[in-house]
């Protein structure tokens, strides 16, 4: 993040993040290419256009080939995404783990951060940011003890634990956006000129972390406005990127601009990843021909039609009207199929409409047609059951419960099966080879192959899940 110039109260900011959503796209193209720095390629294979798809998009400027690198770009913003379940006491600034315990700045701004950083010139101004907006101390406790752990203490108990630094997600979460209010101007230009979907649950993510400071400007109406627009900006373009330090994983919320300007296509032509949660590598997955929108996906690959149906409609709001939601065969892989519910038959039931998330579902062999209610509720059953086994079951018992008990349940094309397989994949991938008979070995290639043939099906070209299918997990 840039070390721009102090800013000292919310009026400033407000000036800095003043509207400009006229921005061209002559003026939207300059702002990225400042941004892309050393990165931004002397004739570059891309170019920003307005899309037929969706607002702006990123378009070929000539043939470009699969594999065929388009662009590198550092992320303008990073933060913690503060997920549920993710260790929290991870530092803000180099995202190291820390220790347990006593893992608070020690200028008392509650966000977690080490040693080295919490005096560092990255910290500085959200450290003091923090501090002006009187975090509601969650160690105070420490400090103070109840009345009944004295009580204890006194009458002779040992003295209880310290309970050491706890963190509130809430708080932590909205670190990314007052980060946007300290890059630079033109950097906050190029901020302001990306979509933002107005969403209420956004303003919820505002309001639940107001609650986590004494001072938060709640009453200071431009700064709040400006302030919902960053958390739209960032809802509606960040992405999850994984960083590793030491052998430390933690998920960061990142704002890669250019990369979020490319619209999305459920099998997309060209494929994304980041290193090290602040570089997004953007390949081409198949062959772009010159003039053609360069797009990527927001949701899994493998999902069925209605799973990323309701993902987009929920998260992105839009609708996405690609081939292949628009085929419910999905290009002959059946994703979505689940068993006949008449006696007797174990025929494939899909869906029979293709643009509502409410279809009618018709056996491809009765022909009996089911209503959505009993086939949506067929299918959390298929996807409470495995996601519960892959929760709680060792690799090998997995292996056992997809090949002899999932058949019973589950037609081997849904998507929660595939999705099953490759989480063994993965799993015996991270453990090493040695600890499993030749025979689940067997079973871990045939896995990789029935995906492979998916991804095939589907169009999916050089996409980012083949390569790590083919490369990365062997
Ligand atoms: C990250 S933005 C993409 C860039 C956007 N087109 C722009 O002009 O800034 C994501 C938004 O673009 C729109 N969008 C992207 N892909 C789309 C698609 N396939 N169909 C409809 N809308 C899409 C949706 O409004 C979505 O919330």
């Amino acid at each position: 993040m840039a070390t721009a110039e102090r800013i000292n109260t919310t009026a400033t900011m407000v000036a800095h993040m003043a509207p400009s959503r006229s921005t061209t796209p002559d003026q939207l193209a300059r702002l990225i290419d400042v941004h892309l720095g050393d990165l931004r390629e002397e004739q570059p294979n891309w170019m920003l256009a307005p899309s037929p798809v969706a607002g702006r998009g990123v378009f070929a400027t000539r043939n470009i080939a699969a594999g065929e690198l388009i662009f590198r770009e550092r992320a303008l913003v990073v933060g913690p995404t503060a997920r549920k379940g993710s260790q929290l006491n991870t530092c803000v600034c180099c995202h190291r783990l820390l220790a347990s315990k006593h893992f608070l700045c020690p200028h008392r701004c509650t966000l977690p951060v080490c040693a080295e950083c919490a005096d560092s010139t990255a910290h500085r101004n959200e450290c003091e940011h923090f501090q002006r907006w009187l975090p509601k101390d969650l160690t105070a406790a420490e400090e103070a003890p109840s009345k009944e752990q004295s009580k204890g203490e006194a009458e002779g108990e040992a003295p209880k634990e310290p309970l050491g630094d706890v963190v509130n997600p809430l708080s932590l979460r909205i670190l990314t956006a007052v980060r946007v209010f300290y890059l630079s101007k033109e950097q906050r230009a190029l901020v302001d000129a990306m979509q933002a979907n107005a969403e209420r649950g956004y303003r919820q993510e505002i309001i639940k972390a107001a609650q986590c400071f004494r001072k938060f400007p709640t009453t200071d109406k431009p700064f709040m406005d400006q302030l919902f627009r960053v958390v739209g900006v960032l809802n509606t373009n960040a992405f999850e990127a994984p960083c590793r330090v030491d052998k430390h994983e933690t998920l960061l919320r990142g704002l890669f601009p250019l990369t979020a300007i490319m619209n999305h296509e459920c099998t997309p032509n060209a494929s994304h990843y980041f290193e090290n949660g602040r570089l997004a590598v953007v390949r081409a997955a198949r062959d772009i021909p010159k003039g053609g929108e360069i797009t990527t996906t927001y949701t899994k690959i493998l999902w069925s039609n209605l799973t990323r149906g309701i993902f987009l409609k929920m998260t992105k709001y839009f609708v996405c009207n690609c081939d292949r939601c628009n085929d419910n065969s999905e290009n002959g892989t059946y994703l979505s199929a689940l068993f006949c519910r008449e006696q007797g038959c174990k025929g494939l039931v899909i869906p029979v409409q293709t643009k509502t998330l409410q279809p009618d579902w018709r056996c491809l062999s009765c022909e009996n047609v089911f209503p959505h209610a009993k086939m949506a509720r067929y299918q959390d059953f298929a996807l409470n059951t495995i996601n519960n086994r892959i929760n709680t079951c060792s690799v090998r018992d997995m292996i056992h419960f997809i090949n002899e008990l999932c058949p019973r349940f589950c037609p081997p094309s849904n998507y929660v099966l595939i999705e099953a397989k490759l989480n063994v994949i993965w799993r015996m991938t991270r453990l090493g080879a040695e600890e499993y008979t030749p025979e689940e070995l067997a079973h871990k290639d045939r896995y990789r192959e029935e995906i492979l043939a998916i991804l095939h099906k589907l169009g999916a070209g050089e996409c980012t899940l083949k390569k790590l299918i083919t490369e990365e997990i062997q």
